[in-house]
Protein backbone atom coordinates (compact mmCIF):
# COMPACT_ATOMS: atom_id res chain seq x y z
CA UNK A 1 0.00 0.00 0.00
CA UNK A 2 1.18 3.60 -0.41
CA UNK A 3 3.14 4.87 3.05
CA UNK A 4 0.17 5.81 5.36
CA UNK A 5 1.47 9.52 5.85
CA UNK A 6 0.96 10.19 1.84
CA UNK A 7 -2.78 8.92 2.19
CA UNK A 8 -5.22 11.71 1.45
CA UNK A 9 -6.83 11.22 5.20
CA UNK A 10 -3.43 11.60 6.52
CA UNK A 11 -2.86 15.15 5.27
CA UNK A 12 -6.09 15.81 6.26
CA UNK A 13 -5.78 14.90 9.94
CA UNK A 14 -2.57 17.03 10.17
CA UNK A 15 -4.22 20.04 8.94
CA UNK A 16 -7.49 19.01 11.45
CA UNK A 17 -4.71 18.69 13.97
CA UNK A 18 -3.33 22.24 13.69
CA UNK A 19 -6.89 23.38 14.46
CA UNK A 20 -7.13 21.04 17.30
CA UNK A 21 -4.15 21.69 18.99
CA UNK A 22 -4.73 25.40 18.91
CA UNK A 23 -8.26 25.38 20.10
CA UNK A 24 -9.51 22.35 21.50
CA UNK A 25 -10.23 22.31 25.10
CA UNK A 26 -11.85 19.35 26.63
CA UNK A 27 -13.85 20.61 29.31
CA UNK A 28 -14.73 23.32 26.71
CA UNK A 29 -16.33 21.18 24.67
CA UNK A 30 -18.33 19.15 27.59
CA UNK A 31 -19.30 22.70 28.08
CA UNK A 32 -20.71 23.74 24.33
CA UNK A 33 -22.23 20.17 23.93
CA UNK A 34 -24.39 18.33 26.47
CA UNK A 35 -24.68 15.62 24.29
CA UNK A 36 -20.61 14.63 24.24
CA UNK A 37 -20.43 12.10 26.42
CA UNK A 38 -23.32 10.37 24.71
CA UNK A 39 -21.65 11.27 21.23
CA UNK A 40 -17.88 8.97 22.05
CA UNK A 41 -18.77 6.71 24.53
CA UNK A 42 -19.81 3.17 23.29
CA UNK A 43 -21.58 -0.32 25.14
CA UNK A 44 -20.24 -3.30 24.52
CA UNK A 45 -22.94 -5.62 24.58
CA UNK A 46 -23.16 -9.18 24.03
CA UNK A 47 -24.92 -12.35 24.03
CA UNK A 48 -21.58 -14.01 25.21
CA UNK A 49 -21.09 -11.80 28.41
CA UNK A 50 -23.74 -10.98 31.03
CA UNK A 51 -22.59 -7.37 31.81
CA UNK A 52 -22.13 -4.60 29.61
CA UNK A 53 -18.90 -2.52 29.34
CA UNK A 54 -19.05 0.81 28.87
CA UNK A 55 -15.75 2.76 27.01
CA UNK A 56 -15.76 6.33 27.10
CA UNK A 57 -13.75 7.76 24.76
CA UNK A 58 -15.41 11.38 24.89
CA UNK A 59 -12.45 12.73 27.18
CA UNK A 60 -9.97 12.53 24.09
CA UNK A 61 -9.10 14.94 21.75
CA UNK A 62 -12.52 14.25 19.70
CA UNK A 63 -14.93 16.01 17.65
CA UNK A 64 -17.31 14.30 14.94
CA UNK A 65 -14.64 15.80 12.60
CA UNK A 66 -11.76 13.97 14.39
CA UNK A 67 -13.51 10.42 14.20
CA UNK A 68 -14.50 10.94 10.33
CA UNK A 69 -10.93 11.68 9.26
CA UNK A 70 -9.67 8.56 11.58
CA UNK A 71 -12.44 6.48 10.21
CA UNK A 72 -11.43 7.50 6.73
CA UNK A 73 -7.81 6.73 7.07
CA UNK A 74 -8.99 3.54 8.54
CA UNK A 75 -10.44 2.64 5.30
CA UNK A 76 -7.45 4.19 2.93
CA UNK A 77 -5.17 2.13 4.93
CA UNK A 78 -7.20 -1.28 4.45
CA UNK A 79 -8.00 -2.01 7.96
CA UNK A 80 -11.29 -3.57 7.28
CA UNK A 81 -10.15 -5.60 4.23
CA UNK A 82 -7.04 -7.00 6.55
CA UNK A 83 -9.19 -7.83 9.53
CA UNK A 84 -11.31 -9.95 7.03
CA UNK A 85 -8.26 -11.26 6.00
CA UNK A 86 -6.93 -11.94 9.37
CA UNK A 87 -10.48 -13.57 10.16
CA UNK A 88 -10.22 -15.35 7.12
CA UNK A 89 -6.73 -17.09 8.02
CA UNK A 90 -4.83 -15.62 5.38
CA UNK A 91 -1.13 -15.71 6.09
CA UNK A 92 -1.14 -12.09 7.18
CA UNK A 93 2.47 -12.62 9.29
CA UNK A 94 4.35 -12.46 5.76
CA UNK A 95 7.53 -12.13 7.54
CA UNK A 96 6.97 -15.74 8.84
CA UNK A 97 4.21 -17.13 6.31
CA UNK A 98 1.92 -18.08 9.29
CA UNK A 99 -1.77 -16.65 9.15
CA UNK A 100 -2.81 -14.90 12.48
CA UNK A 101 -5.38 -17.14 14.12
CA UNK A 102 -5.46 -16.45 17.91
CA UNK A 103 -9.34 -15.95 17.40
CA UNK A 104 -9.95 -19.88 16.28
CA UNK A 105 -8.32 -20.79 19.91
CA UNK A 106 -12.01 -18.96 21.21
CA UNK A 107 -14.65 -19.65 18.63
CA UNK A 108 -16.76 -20.58 21.03
CA UNK A 109 -19.34 -19.09 18.31
CA UNK A 110 -18.76 -22.22 15.94
CA UNK A 111 -17.64 -19.72 12.79
CA UNK A 112 -15.76 -21.61 9.69
CA UNK A 113 -12.09 -21.55 10.54
CA UNK A 114 -9.82 -23.07 8.07
CA UNK A 115 -5.80 -22.39 6.97
CA UNK A 116 -4.92 -23.14 3.91
CA UNK A 117 -8.51 -24.83 3.41
CA UNK A 118 -8.05 -27.38 6.14
CA UNK A 119 -10.89 -26.70 9.28
CA UNK A 120 -9.12 -25.60 12.46
CA UNK A 121 -11.41 -26.46 14.94
CA UNK A 122 -12.03 -30.32 14.31
CA UNK A 123 -10.27 -33.18 13.54
CA UNK A 124 -7.88 -35.12 15.81
CA UNK A 125 -5.42 -31.78 16.25
CA UNK A 126 -7.86 -29.28 15.87
CA UNK A 127 -8.89 -26.59 18.58
CA UNK A 128 -11.91 -28.55 19.66
CA UNK A 129 -9.64 -31.77 20.60
CA UNK A 130 -7.31 -30.40 22.35
CA UNK A 131 -9.87 -28.12 24.55
CA UNK A 132 -11.27 -31.90 25.45
CA UNK A 133 -7.83 -32.79 26.26
CA UNK A 134 -7.64 -29.97 28.45
CA UNK A 135 -11.25 -30.40 30.26
CA UNK A 136 -9.97 -34.29 30.91
CA UNK A 137 -6.60 -32.92 32.31
CA UNK A 138 -7.90 -30.09 34.28
CA UNK A 139 -10.80 -32.11 35.94
CA UNK A 140 -9.21 -34.81 36.74
CA UNK A 141 -6.53 -33.14 38.31
CA UNK A 142 -8.49 -30.66 40.07
CA UNK A 143 -10.61 -33.53 41.45
CA UNK A 144 -8.02 -35.69 42.65
CA UNK A 145 -8.58 -38.46 39.98
CA UNK A 146 -4.98 -38.00 38.65
CA UNK A 147 -2.85 -38.02 41.08
CA UNK A 148 1.12 -37.72 41.77
CA UNK A 149 3.48 -41.20 42.13
CA UNK A 150 2.64 -41.54 45.58
CA UNK A 151 -1.04 -41.49 45.17
CA UNK A 152 -1.15 -37.73 46.46
CA UNK A 153 -3.76 -34.95 44.83
CA UNK A 154 -1.33 -32.43 42.76
CA UNK A 155 -2.23 -29.05 44.44
CA UNK A 156 1.13 -27.41 43.42
CA UNK A 157 1.58 -25.64 39.83
CA UNK A 158 4.94 -25.00 38.31
CA UNK A 159 4.20 -23.09 35.33
CA UNK A 160 7.56 -22.89 33.63
CA UNK A 161 7.56 -20.36 30.51
CA UNK A 162 8.82 -17.01 29.77
CA UNK A 163 7.61 -14.30 27.12
CA UNK A 164 3.68 -14.98 26.32
CA UNK A 165 4.23 -18.82 27.32
CA UNK A 166 4.26 -16.66 30.98
CA UNK A 167 2.94 -13.67 31.08
CA UNK A 168 -0.87 -14.12 29.72
CA UNK A 169 -0.91 -17.08 32.23
CA UNK A 170 0.17 -15.12 34.90
CA UNK A 171 -1.92 -12.18 34.61
CA UNK A 172 -5.39 -14.31 33.94
CA UNK A 173 -4.88 -16.27 36.93
CA UNK A 174 -4.01 -13.16 39.50
CA UNK A 175 -7.27 -11.74 37.61
CA UNK A 176 -9.17 -14.49 38.08
CA UNK A 177 -7.89 -15.37 41.44
CA UNK A 178 -11.61 -14.86 42.86
CA UNK A 179 -12.53 -17.98 41.14
CA UNK A 180 -9.15 -20.01 41.95
CA UNK A 181 -9.41 -23.48 43.85
CA UNK A 182 -8.54 -22.66 47.60
CA UNK A 183 -6.28 -25.91 47.65
CA UNK A 184 -4.18 -25.14 44.59
CA UNK A 185 -0.82 -23.11 44.96
CA UNK A 186 0.40 -21.57 41.50
CA UNK A 187 4.36 -21.05 41.21
CA UNK A 188 5.48 -19.38 37.73
CA UNK A 189 9.06 -19.57 36.97
CA UNK A 190 10.33 -17.49 33.85
CA UNK A 191 13.51 -16.10 34.75
CA UNK A 192 16.39 -17.75 33.70
CA UNK A 193 17.98 -16.47 36.80
CA UNK A 194 18.58 -19.31 39.28
CA UNK A 195 16.71 -17.58 42.17
CA UNK A 196 13.43 -17.77 40.27
CA UNK A 197 13.32 -21.59 39.94
CA UNK A 198 15.10 -22.18 43.38
CA UNK A 199 12.46 -20.19 45.41
CA UNK A 200 9.49 -22.01 43.67
CA UNK A 201 11.25 -25.43 44.14
CA UNK A 202 11.75 -24.33 47.76
CA UNK A 203 8.08 -24.02 48.34
CA UNK A 204 7.32 -27.01 46.72
CA UNK A 205 7.15 -30.75 46.96
CA UNK A 206 8.01 -33.25 44.75
CA UNK A 207 5.19 -35.80 45.78
CA UNK A 208 2.24 -32.95 45.16
CA UNK A 209 3.82 -30.82 42.06
CA UNK A 210 2.68 -30.67 38.66
CA UNK A 211 5.04 -29.18 36.34
CA UNK A 212 3.65 -27.20 33.23
CA UNK A 213 6.67 -26.81 30.60
CA UNK A 214 5.20 -24.26 28.49
CA UNK A 215 6.71 -23.59 25.59
CA UNK A 216 5.61 -22.69 22.01
CA UNK A 217 8.66 -23.56 20.01
CA UNK A 218 10.24 -25.99 23.20
CA UNK A 219 13.87 -24.42 22.07
CA UNK A 220 13.63 -20.83 24.15
CA UNK A 221 16.94 -21.20 26.25
CA UNK A 222 14.97 -19.97 29.57
CA UNK A 223 12.55 -22.63 29.69
CA UNK A 224 14.44 -25.39 28.44
CA UNK A 225 17.22 -24.85 31.36
CA UNK A 226 14.44 -23.97 33.82
CA UNK A 227 12.62 -26.98 32.69
CA UNK A 228 15.62 -29.28 33.10
CA UNK A 229 16.90 -28.08 36.14
CA UNK A 230 13.34 -28.43 37.56
CA UNK A 231 13.42 -32.39 36.06
CA UNK A 232 16.64 -32.94 38.12
CA UNK A 233 15.39 -31.95 41.27
CA UNK A 234 12.16 -33.76 41.06
CA UNK A 235 14.02 -36.84 40.07
CA UNK A 236 16.84 -36.45 42.92
CA UNK A 237 14.37 -35.13 45.72
CA UNK A 238 12.14 -38.87 45.11
CA UNK A 239 15.42 -41.01 44.74
CA UNK A 240 14.47 -41.59 41.18
CA UNK A 241 11.03 -43.26 42.03
CA UNK A 242 9.31 -40.16 40.97
CA UNK A 243 6.92 -40.49 37.77
CA UNK A 244 8.29 -38.00 35.04
CA UNK A 245 5.00 -38.43 33.30
CA UNK A 246 2.57 -38.35 36.20
CA UNK A 247 4.33 -34.92 37.35
CA UNK A 248 5.74 -33.09 33.47
CA UNK A 249 3.28 -32.00 30.98
CA UNK A 250 3.99 -30.00 27.99
CA UNK A 251 2.30 -27.05 26.08
CA UNK A 252 3.74 -26.30 22.82
CA UNK A 253 3.93 -26.75 19.02
CA UNK A 254 6.94 -28.89 18.93
CA UNK A 255 6.28 -32.57 19.21
CA UNK A 256 9.68 -33.71 18.61
CA UNK A 257 11.86 -31.52 21.11
CA UNK A 258 9.00 -32.71 23.81
CA UNK A 259 9.46 -36.11 23.38
CA UNK A 260 13.17 -35.64 23.47
CA UNK A 261 12.82 -33.56 26.51
CA UNK A 262 11.19 -36.67 28.08
CA UNK A 263 7.18 -35.81 27.69
CA UNK A 264 4.83 -38.06 26.77
CA UNK A 265 3.37 -37.27 23.88
CA UNK A 266 0.36 -38.06 25.35
CA UNK A 267 0.94 -35.32 27.68
CA UNK A 268 1.25 -32.68 25.56
CA UNK A 269 -1.40 -30.63 24.78
CA UNK A 270 -0.73 -29.07 21.03
CA UNK A 271 -1.77 -25.56 19.38
CA UNK A 272 -0.59 -24.47 15.89
CA UNK A 273 2.21 -22.23 14.50
CA UNK A 274 -0.38 -19.60 13.47
CA UNK A 275 -0.86 -18.80 17.42
CA UNK A 276 1.83 -16.15 18.45
CA UNK A 277 3.95 -16.22 21.52
CA UNK A 278 1.83 -12.76 23.10
CA UNK A 279 -1.85 -14.24 22.10
CA UNK A 280 -1.64 -17.84 23.34
CA UNK A 281 -2.73 -17.39 27.05
CA UNK A 282 -6.28 -18.81 24.93
CA UNK A 283 -4.36 -22.07 23.71
CA UNK A 284 -2.89 -24.95 25.71
CA UNK A 285 -0.84 -22.44 27.30
CA UNK A 286 -3.61 -21.91 29.15
CA UNK A 287 -3.71 -24.70 30.94
CA UNK A 288 -2.61 -23.27 34.06
CA UNK A 289 -5.71 -20.87 34.10
CA UNK A 290 -8.31 -23.85 33.54
CA UNK A 291 -6.54 -26.02 36.41
CA UNK A 292 -6.58 -23.25 38.80
CA UNK A 293 -9.93 -21.97 38.25
CA UNK A 294 -11.79 -24.75 36.53
CA UNK A 295 -12.68 -25.93 32.98
CA UNK A 296 -15.83 -23.85 32.79
CA UNK A 297 -14.12 -20.50 33.56
CA UNK A 298 -11.97 -21.12 31.25
CA UNK A 299 -14.77 -21.29 28.72
CA UNK A 300 -16.25 -18.55 29.47
CA UNK A 301 -13.10 -16.61 29.56
CA UNK A 302 -12.84 -17.63 25.55
CA UNK A 303 -16.95 -16.73 25.54
CA UNK A 304 -15.80 -13.16 26.29
CA UNK A 305 -13.04 -12.65 24.29
CA UNK A 306 -15.14 -14.37 20.96
CA UNK A 307 -17.83 -11.97 21.45
CA UNK A 308 -15.37 -8.95 21.56
CA UNK A 309 -14.02 -11.05 18.16
CA UNK A 310 -17.36 -10.90 16.83
CA UNK A 311 -18.33 -7.21 17.40
CA UNK A 312 -14.54 -6.42 15.65
CA UNK A 313 -15.49 -8.95 12.52
CA UNK A 314 -19.17 -7.34 12.15
CA UNK A 315 -19.29 -3.70 13.34
CA UNK A 316 -19.35 -0.47 11.13
CA UNK A 317 -15.96 1.04 11.95
CA UNK A 318 -17.26 4.23 13.30
CA UNK A 319 -18.93 2.15 16.30
CA UNK A 320 -16.41 -0.45 16.44
CA UNK A 321 -15.06 0.11 19.69
CA UNK A 322 -11.19 -1.73 19.45
CA UNK A 323 -11.48 0.35 16.34
CA UNK A 324 -11.86 3.66 17.59
CA UNK A 325 -8.83 2.54 20.84
CA UNK A 326 -6.29 1.48 17.94
CA UNK A 327 -7.41 4.98 15.75
CA UNK A 328 -6.82 7.23 18.65
CA UNK A 329 -3.50 5.56 19.76
CA UNK A 330 -2.38 6.62 15.78
CA UNK A 331 -3.90 9.67 16.31
CA UNK A 332 -1.74 10.89 19.86
CA UNK A 333 1.04 8.95 18.54
CA UNK A 334 1.32 10.79 15.04
CA UNK A 335 0.09 13.83 15.13
CA UNK A 336 0.24 14.90 18.81
CA UNK A 337 3.92 13.21 19.22
CA UNK A 338 2.78 11.21 22.41
CA UNK A 339 5.50 8.73 23.11
CA UNK A 340 3.76 6.50 25.70
CA UNK A 341 0.29 5.12 26.49
CA UNK A 342 -0.75 4.83 29.92
CA UNK A 343 -2.71 1.69 30.96
CA UNK A 344 -4.24 2.20 34.81
CA UNK A 345 -6.52 -0.66 36.41
CA UNK A 346 -8.51 0.70 39.64
CA UNK A 347 -8.25 -3.11 40.21
CA UNK A 348 -6.26 -5.20 42.33
CA UNK A 349 -6.46 -8.35 40.53
CA UNK A 350 -4.89 -6.97 37.91
CA UNK A 351 -2.27 -6.01 38.94
CA UNK A 352 -0.10 -7.29 35.97
CA UNK A 353 -2.62 -6.51 33.51
CA UNK A 354 -0.21 -3.46 32.25
CA UNK A 355 2.79 -6.15 31.95
CA UNK A 356 1.13 -7.98 29.67
CA UNK A 357 -0.09 -5.63 27.55
CA UNK A 358 3.43 -4.45 27.46
CA UNK A 359 4.40 -7.51 25.32
CA UNK A 360 1.02 -7.47 23.39
CA UNK A 361 1.58 -4.03 22.09
CA UNK A 362 5.37 -3.54 21.89
CA UNK A 363 5.99 -7.07 21.04
CA UNK A 364 3.38 -6.36 17.96
CA UNK A 365 3.69 -2.88 17.16
CA UNK A 366 7.82 -1.91 18.24
CA UNK A 367 8.27 -2.11 14.48
CA UNK A 368 9.87 0.66 11.78
CA UNK A 369 9.49 -0.95 8.78
CA UNK A 370 6.47 -1.47 6.67
CA UNK A 371 5.08 -4.12 4.38
CA UNK A 372 7.04 -3.20 1.13
CA UNK A 373 10.31 -3.50 3.39
CA UNK A 374 11.00 0.57 3.08
CA UNK A 375 10.78 2.52 6.91
CA UNK A 376 7.75 3.94 8.16
CA UNK A 377 8.24 7.61 7.50
CA UNK A 378 5.99 8.09 10.91
CA UNK A 379 5.80 6.53 14.48
CA UNK A 380 4.82 3.66 15.46
CA UNK A 381 4.22 1.79 18.85
CA UNK A 382 4.05 3.19 21.60
CA UNK A 383 5.83 2.51 25.00
CA UNK A 384 3.07 0.96 27.14
CA UNK A 385 2.84 1.11 30.89
CA UNK A 386 0.89 1.10 34.00
CA UNK A 387 0.69 0.17 37.54
CA UNK A 388 -3.05 -0.69 39.53
CA UNK A 389 -4.47 2.60 40.74
CA UNK A 390 -4.67 3.61 43.53
CA UNK A 391 -1.10 3.12 44.09
CA UNK A 392 0.56 4.48 40.52
CA UNK A 393 -1.51 7.64 41.59
CA UNK A 394 0.77 7.78 44.77
CA UNK A 395 3.79 7.37 42.83
CA UNK A 396 4.27 8.13 39.13
CA UNK A 397 1.15 10.04 38.37
CA UNK A 398 2.60 13.85 39.46
CA UNK A 399 4.31 13.21 35.99
CA UNK A 400 1.06 12.14 34.10
CA UNK A 401 -0.74 15.37 36.06
CA UNK A 402 1.85 18.49 35.95
CA UNK A 403 5.07 16.67 33.36
CA UNK A 404 5.73 18.38 30.36
CA UNK A 405 4.31 15.39 28.15
CA UNK A 406 1.62 14.23 26.91
CA UNK A 407 0.50 10.94 27.85
CA UNK A 408 -2.85 9.39 26.87
CA UNK A 409 -4.63 6.93 29.81
CA UNK A 410 -6.71 4.30 29.91
CA UNK A 411 -8.59 3.81 33.23
CA UNK A 412 -10.49 0.70 33.64
CA UNK A 413 -12.85 -0.24 36.49
CA UNK A 414 -15.35 -2.88 37.41
CA UNK A 415 -18.61 -1.71 39.19
CA UNK A 416 -18.52 -3.89 41.43
CA UNK A 417 -15.75 -5.88 43.34
CA UNK A 418 -15.17 -9.18 44.52
CA UNK A 419 -14.26 -8.23 47.63
CA UNK A 420 -17.05 -5.75 48.78
CA UNK A 421 -15.40 -4.74 52.60
CA UNK A 422 -16.13 -2.45 55.19
CA UNK A 423 -20.06 -2.11 53.98
CA UNK A 424 -18.52 -1.62 49.98
CA UNK A 425 -16.75 1.64 51.55
CA UNK A 426 -13.27 0.06 49.82
CA UNK A 427 -14.64 0.23 46.08
CA UNK A 428 -16.65 3.32 46.84
CA UNK A 429 -13.32 5.16 47.61
CA UNK A 430 -11.60 3.18 44.49
CA UNK A 431 -14.07 4.07 42.03
CA UNK A 432 -14.15 7.72 43.11
CA UNK A 433 -10.70 8.15 42.52
CA UNK A 434 -11.14 6.10 38.74
CA UNK A 435 -13.60 9.27 38.47
CA UNK A 436 -11.63 12.14 40.29
CA UNK A 437 -8.89 11.39 37.88
CA UNK A 438 -9.64 11.29 34.60
CA UNK A 439 -11.69 14.79 35.63
CA UNK A 440 -8.77 15.98 37.79
CA UNK A 441 -6.65 15.67 33.95
CA UNK A 442 -9.18 17.11 31.84
CA UNK A 443 -10.44 20.33 33.62
CA UNK A 444 -6.87 21.08 35.74
CA UNK A 445 -6.59 23.89 38.31
CA UNK A 446 -6.24 27.59 37.42
CA UNK A 447 -4.54 30.43 38.39
CA UNK A 448 -7.76 31.96 39.62
CA UNK A 449 -8.54 28.69 41.24
CA UNK A 450 -5.87 28.61 43.23
CA UNK A 451 -5.72 32.47 44.03
CA UNK A 452 -9.25 31.96 45.36
CA UNK A 453 -8.01 29.54 47.59
CA UNK A 454 -5.49 31.97 48.81
CA UNK A 455 -2.28 30.25 47.49
CA UNK A 456 0.61 32.37 47.53
CA UNK A 457 1.53 34.34 44.56
CA UNK A 458 5.32 32.31 44.27
CA UNK A 459 3.38 28.99 44.46
CA UNK A 460 0.73 29.39 41.84
CA UNK A 461 3.19 28.14 38.82
CA UNK A 462 3.56 25.41 40.76
CA UNK A 463 0.54 24.16 41.75
CA UNK A 464 -1.01 25.07 38.59
CA UNK A 465 -2.51 22.20 36.64
CA UNK A 466 -3.10 22.80 32.66
CA UNK A 467 -5.74 20.25 32.32
CA UNK A 468 -6.40 19.12 28.72
CA UNK A 469 -4.93 15.45 28.97
CA UNK A 470 -6.83 12.94 27.40
CA UNK A 471 -8.33 9.93 29.14
CA UNK A 472 -10.41 6.87 27.94
CA UNK A 473 -12.08 5.26 30.62
CA UNK A 474 -13.52 1.46 30.91
CA UNK A 475 -16.37 0.69 33.09
CA UNK A 476 -17.35 -3.13 33.42
CA UNK A 477 -21.25 -2.99 34.11
CA UNK A 478 -19.91 -5.79 36.94
CA UNK A 479 -17.60 -7.71 38.54
CA UNK A 480 -14.41 -8.14 36.17
CA UNK A 481 -15.22 -12.22 36.02
CA UNK A 482 -13.86 -14.34 33.28
CA UNK A 483 -16.07 -13.88 30.13
CA UNK A 484 -15.62 -10.08 31.09
CA UNK A 485 -11.73 -10.11 30.83
CA UNK A 486 -11.62 -12.60 28.18
CA UNK A 487 -13.31 -9.13 26.11
CA UNK A 488 -10.91 -6.69 27.73
CA UNK A 489 -8.48 -8.68 26.62
CA UNK A 490 -9.42 -9.25 23.29
CA UNK A 491 -10.37 -4.97 23.08
CA UNK A 492 -6.39 -4.50 23.48
CA UNK A 493 -5.23 -7.60 21.11
CA UNK A 494 -7.58 -5.79 18.11
CA UNK A 495 -7.01 -2.51 19.23
CA UNK A 496 -3.05 -3.37 18.39
CA UNK A 497 -4.02 -4.64 15.51
CA UNK A 498 -5.79 -1.44 13.86
CA UNK A 499 -2.80 -0.01 14.59
CA UNK A 500 -0.52 -1.75 13.22
CA UNK A 501 -2.78 -2.12 10.24
CA UNK A 502 -2.78 1.93 10.03
CA UNK A 503 1.18 1.51 10.19
CA UNK A 504 1.32 -1.48 7.60
CA UNK A 505 3.75 -2.80 9.62
CA UNK A 506 3.68 -6.47 10.12
CA UNK A 507 2.23 -6.63 14.12
CA UNK A 508 2.88 -10.59 14.37
CA UNK A 509 6.91 -11.46 14.23
CA UNK A 510 9.28 -10.16 16.68
CA UNK A 511 12.56 -10.33 15.08
CA UNK A 512 13.66 -7.80 17.30
CA UNK A 513 14.16 -10.35 19.86
CA UNK A 514 16.68 -12.61 17.99
CA UNK A 515 20.52 -10.61 18.09
CA UNK A 516 20.42 -10.29 22.34
CA UNK A 517 19.96 -14.40 21.87
CA UNK A 518 22.56 -15.15 19.71
CA UNK A 519 24.97 -12.94 21.14
CA UNK A 520 24.29 -14.34 24.32
CA UNK A 521 24.60 -18.06 23.36
CA UNK A 522 28.42 -16.85 22.26
CA UNK A 523 29.05 -14.89 24.95
CA UNK A 524 27.94 -17.84 27.40
CA UNK A 525 30.47 -20.08 26.24
CA UNK A 526 32.87 -17.62 26.47
CA UNK A 527 32.42 -17.71 30.43
CA UNK A 528 34.04 -20.92 30.52
CA UNK A 529 37.13 -19.58 28.19
CA UNK A 530 40.17 -17.95 29.48
CA UNK A 531 40.28 -14.19 28.48
CA UNK A 532 37.54 -11.76 27.98
CA UNK A 533 35.92 -13.11 24.71
CA UNK A 534 36.51 -12.62 20.75
CA UNK A 535 36.04 -9.71 19.08
CA UNK A 536 34.10 -7.82 21.70
CA UNK A 537 33.77 -3.56 21.93
CA UNK A 538 36.38 -2.52 25.21
CA UNK A 539 32.96 -1.84 27.34
CA UNK A 540 31.71 -5.41 26.42
CA UNK A 541 35.12 -6.93 26.76
CA UNK A 542 35.91 -5.32 29.78
CA UNK A 543 32.35 -6.18 31.55
CA UNK A 544 33.19 -9.55 30.76
CA UNK A 545 36.46 -9.71 32.66
CA UNK A 546 34.86 -7.87 35.79
CA UNK A 547 32.42 -9.97 35.69
CA UNK A 548 34.82 -13.35 35.50
CA UNK A 549 37.39 -12.07 38.39
CA UNK A 550 34.47 -10.26 40.69
CA UNK A 551 32.98 -13.93 39.98
CA UNK A 552 36.24 -16.21 40.18
CA UNK A 553 34.84 -17.76 37.03
O1 LIG B 1 6.83 -19.99 23.96
P1 LIG B 1 8.24 -19.88 23.54
O2 LIG B 1 8.50 -20.49 22.20
O3 LIG B 1 9.16 -20.48 24.59
O4 LIG B 1 8.58 -18.37 23.40
C1 LIG B 1 8.52 -17.50 24.49
C2 LIG B 1 8.74 -16.08 24.07
O5 LIG B 1 10.02 -16.00 23.47
C3 LIG B 1 10.42 -14.71 23.13
O6 LIG B 1 11.71 -14.73 22.62
C4 LIG B 1 9.48 -14.14 22.12
O7 LIG B 1 9.86 -12.80 21.92
C5 LIG B 1 8.06 -14.19 22.64
O8 LIG B 1 7.17 -13.78 21.65
C6 LIG B 1 7.69 -15.56 23.11
O9 LIG B 1 6.43 -15.53 23.71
Amino acid sequence: MAPTNTLPAWSELQAHRDDIAKNFVLKEAFASDADRFNKFSRTFKSDGISADILFDFSKNFLTNETLDLLVKLADEAGVERKRDAMFRGDKINFTENRAVYHTALRNVGGWEMKVEGQDVMNGPNGVNSVLQHMKEFSEQVRSGEWVGYTGKKLTNIVNVGIGGSDLGPVMVTEALKHYGAPDMTLHFVSNIDGTHMAEALKASDPETTLFLIASKTFTTAETITNANTAKSWFIEKTSGKGDVAKHFVALSTNEEEVTKFGIDKANMFGFESWVGGRYSVWSAIGLSVALYVGYDNFHKFLAGAHAMDKHFRETPLRDNIPVIGGLLGVWYADFFQAQTRLVAPFDQYLHRFAAYLQQLSMESNGKAITSDGSSAKYTTGSILFGEPCTNAQHSFFQLVHQGTKLIPADFILAAKSHNPIHDNLHQKMLASNYFAQAEALMVGKTDDQLRAEGTPEELIPHKRFLGNRPTTSILVGDVIGPAELGALIAYYEHLTFVEGAVWDINSFDQWGVELGKVLAKKILKELDEPGNGEGHDASTGGLIGAFKSFAKI
